[in-house]
C-alpha cells in the first residue's frame, strides 16, 4: 500500500518572496489527489520540498515517521527511494533509447542482474503501453509516449508515492485522459499515494479522490474532491470556469481597484471568458474493465463517510448520491434530496454509522494481472 504524507505547517520563500505559507494537508495511502492552482502559486515548488529538492523554511513533511524537512542526509535518501516522480516532459535522457532510460533508476540504485532489470523494464514498458518501443530514443516519440516512458521509470523502484507534474502539458485533451486512465490503472495495480499538479480542469473534476488548490499564497482548500467541486470561494468558481471575471489576474491576484473596473466591464457586457457554467460533481474516472479494483478508492470511501459530518451540505449531498443502494445501506444512509439548501451537517441519522467491517478487501494485483493496453502499442500519442 502506498503511504501516507502528513503535511503541517509548511512554509517556503525565496529570499523575501514568500511563495506559500502554513500548507497543513493529508494525502491518505493510496488515494489520488490533485493539487490546482493558478500559474506561479508555486505547486511545482511544493512538490520539490516534498522530496527534499528544496528545503522549505518551517513545518513539516512526515513520511513513514520521518520529517524530510529536518531529516539527516542519509534518512532524506532513503525517504527519497519512496518516490517516483514524473516530471512535465518525462526528464528522460536524449540519447538513451526507452529501454535504457527505463532501466537507469535499477542500474544506479540496485545489485540487480541485467536479466532481472529486463523483466522489470519490460513489465513496466507493457504496464505503459510501450511495449516494442524500446529501442527508440526520447526525440524520435510523441510527447505523449514520453510521458508514459517517464512513468515507466518512475515506476520501476517500485514507489510508494507517485508525484506528477503537470501531465497534461503539451497534450492534446484526449491523450490527457488517456493518461489519466493510466495513472488510475496504475494506482489500482500498485496502490501508490498519487500526487498530481495541473491546470487541467477535466482531469481535476474526474480524477481525483482528493482535490485542493494553492492561492495568495496559501492553500485555499485541500479534501474530499466534493468540497472544492461544490465550492463557493469565488477563486475556485473561478478557477474552474476559467473566467477573467474573479480574483485571479492576468500574472498574479488582482487588486480591488482592477477587480472593481473589471467587474463593471463584465456587467456592461464584455465576455468573461469559459462557454458554460462548469459546476457539480462529475462521476469519477474508473480503473479500465480487467484492472483490479482500486484498494484507495475503497479506503477513501470509508474515510470520507468517517467525515461526511464535518463537510458542507454540498458536498455531503454529492458524496451520498455517489454511493450506490448497497453502499448506502452498508453506510446507514439515505439519499436527501434538497440538503443544499440546508444549513450545517447533515441530520445524524443520516450520517454514516460504520459497521467495524464488512468490505471486502480487493484483490491484491498479481504478475498474472495484465492491463489492456489502453494505447496501441507503438501508436503515436
Ligand atoms: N529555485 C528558485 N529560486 C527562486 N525562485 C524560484 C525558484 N523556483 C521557483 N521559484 C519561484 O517560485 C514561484 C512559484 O514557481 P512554481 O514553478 O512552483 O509555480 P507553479 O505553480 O508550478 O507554476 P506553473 O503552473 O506556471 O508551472 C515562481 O515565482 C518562481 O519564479
Amino acid at each position: 500500500m502506498g503511504v501516507e504524507v502528513v503535511i503541517e505547517g509548511l512554509t517556503k520563500s525565496f529570499g523575501k518572496q514568500t511563495i506559500w505559507r502554513d500548507v497543513t494537508l493529508t494525502l491518505p495511502p493510496g488515494e489520488v489527489s490533485v493539487m490546482l492552482g493558478p500559474s506561479g502559486t508555486g505547486k511545482s515548488v511544493f512538490l520539490k520540498s516534498m522530496i527534499g529538492l528544496l528545503k522549505p523554511d518551517r513545518g513539516k513533511c512526515v513520511i513513514n515517521g520521518v520529517d524530510v524537512v529536518t531529516c539527516s542526509e542519509r534518512k532524506l535518501y532513503d525517504v527519497r527511494k519512496l518516490f517516483g516522480v514524473l516530471f512535465q516532459d518525462g526528464a528522460l535522457f536524449g540519447s538513451m533509447n526507452l529501454y535504457d532510460n527505463v532501466a537507469f533508476p535499477l542500474r544506479e540504485h540496485t545489485k540487480k542482474s541485467e536479466t532481472e532489470i529486463r523483466r522489470i523494464v519490460l513489465e513496466k514498458l507493457e504496464m505503459t503501453g510501450l511495449s516494442g518501443a524500446e529501442k527508440k530514443l526520447p526525440g524520435e516519440i510523441s510527447g505523449g509516449m514520453r510521458k508514459r516512458a517517464g512513468l515507466s521509470r518512475a515506476l520501476v523502484l517500485d514507489p510508494k508515492i507517485i508525484l506528477v507534474d503537470e501531465p497534461d502539458s503539451g497534450l492534446d485533451p484526449v491523450r490527457t485522459t488517456y493518461i489519466s486512465q493510466l495513472f488510475l490503472d496504475v494506482n489500482a495495480q500498485i496502490d501508490a499515494t498519487f500526487l498530481i499538479v495541473t491546470h487541467n480542469i477535466n482531469l481535476a473534476r474526474t480524477v481525483p479522490d482528493n482535490l485542493g488548490m494553492l492561492f495568495r499564497k496559501e492553500l485555499v482548500m485541500f479534501g474530499p474532491r466534493e468540497v472544492l467541486l461544490t465550492s463557493d470561494e469565488p477563486v475556485v468558481k473561478q478557477f474552474l470556469n476559467g473566467r477573467m471575471d474573479g480574483p485571479i489576474g492576468m500574472s498574479e491576484e488582482k487588486d480591488s481597484a482592477t477587480m472593481a473596473a473589471e467587474k463593471a466591464m463584465f456587467e456592461a457586457g464584455h465576455h468573461a471568458g469559459g462557454v458554460e457554467d462548469v459546476t457539480g460533481i462529475p462521476e469519477q474516472m474508473q480503473p479500465t474493465p480487467g484492472v483490479p479494483e482500486r484498494g484507495g478508492a475503497r479506503r477513501r470511501k470509508d474515510r470520507v463517510m468517517r467525515i461526511l459530518h464535518t463537510l458542507p451540505p454540498a458536498a455531503q449531498e454529492g458524496i451520498i448520491e455517489s454511493l450506490s443502494p448497497e453502499e448506502r445501506r452498508h453506510y446507514g444512509v439515505q439519499t436527501h434530496h434538497g440538503l443544499t439548501s440546508q444549513r450545517g451537517q447533515l441530520p445524524t441519522e443520516d450520517v454514516a454509522a460504520l459497521p467495524g467491517s464488512g468490505w471486502r478487501e480487493p484483490r491484491q494485483a498479481t504478475d498474472t494481472d495484465r492491463l489492456p493496453p489502453p494505447y496501441p502499442q507503438q501508436g503515436r500519442s
